[in-house]
């Protein structure tokens, strides 16, 4: 593999096609690519019973264990594999289970606020930010909470109007401004087309990469190179 890995940052609104985006551009280098959704990093809430955890605020940035995430990626990028959590959206809380990842050629973090933490945008090559309208947004909410998550439509909305459209506009839209690209309405072909060549190069070995000696360090410690 190429070391060290090219990292990948997908951040956006809820149901803004964050997921899709993620999957369609590594679809042809599947084998050499480590997905991380940000959802896996939502804190344990283990002590809370479920009618507590289903207050929560999961669109506020306190929300996630940026430590944690910080340390797996720290660790895949100095090529050492991590226990990374999964998360179980039907019961708000961390699955017991965890799934080993391994270092690859291409890591790809994908969340709400995949822009939002400083020492994590120092560690990622390439930033996207996709972009959908709003209305287009919470109308795949709710349908995928309803079939998916295990929600009714009076929460999904009740939800949508307490933490999720005003933590949007409070810390994930001004994220955008860390994105190298920002991708308008999700799977768009030609963004999506151009991003999978990029990540094909990379896993071919045949990207230009401005890394210089000793950059590893400066990526793990979080001081990045001047025009990256
Ligand atoms: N460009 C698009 N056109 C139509 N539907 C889309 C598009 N991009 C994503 N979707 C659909 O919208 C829903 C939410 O997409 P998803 O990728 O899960 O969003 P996110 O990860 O940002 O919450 C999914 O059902 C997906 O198939
Ligand atoms: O227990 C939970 C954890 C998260 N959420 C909501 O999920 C979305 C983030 O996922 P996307 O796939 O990007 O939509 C976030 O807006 C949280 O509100 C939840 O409902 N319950």
């Amino acid at each position: 593999m190429t070391y060290p890995s090219f990292v990948v940052g997908i951040a956006g609104g809820t149901g803004a096609g964050k997921t899709t985006v993620a999957r369609l551009i590594t679809e042809n280098v599947e084998d050499s690519v480590t997905r991380i959704p940000l959802d896996n990093y939502y804190r344990d809430l283990s002590h809370l019973d479920l009618e507590e955890r289903e207050e929560v605020n999961y669109d506020h940035p306190d929300a996630f264990e940026w430590g944690l995430l910080r340390e797996h990626l720290e660790l895949l990028l100095s090529g050492q594999p991590v226990e990374m959590p999964q998360y179980d959206f039907e019961i708000h809380n961390r699955a017991d289970e965890t799934v080993t990842v391994e270092p690859t050629d291409v890591i790809v973090v994908e969340g709400i606020l995949g822009l939002y933490d400083d020492a994590i945008n120092d560690m990622l090559d390439l930033r996207l930010y996709v972009e959908t309208d709003a209305d287009v947004r919470i109308l795949r909410r709710i349908e995928r909470d309803v079939v998916q998550r295990g929600r009714d439509l009076e929460g999904v909305i009740g939800q949508y109007l307490s933490t999720v459209k005003p933590m949007h506009e409070q810390f994930i839209e001004p994220t955008k401004k860390h994105a190298d690209l920002i991708i308008p309405e999700g799977a768009n072909s030609m963004a999506v087309n151009l991003l999978q060549e990029r990540l094909q190069n990379e896993v071919d070995g045949d990207a230009t990469r401005t890394w210089e000696r000793g950059a590893l360090e400066k990526h793990v410690t979080g001081s990045r190179i001047d025009g990256e």
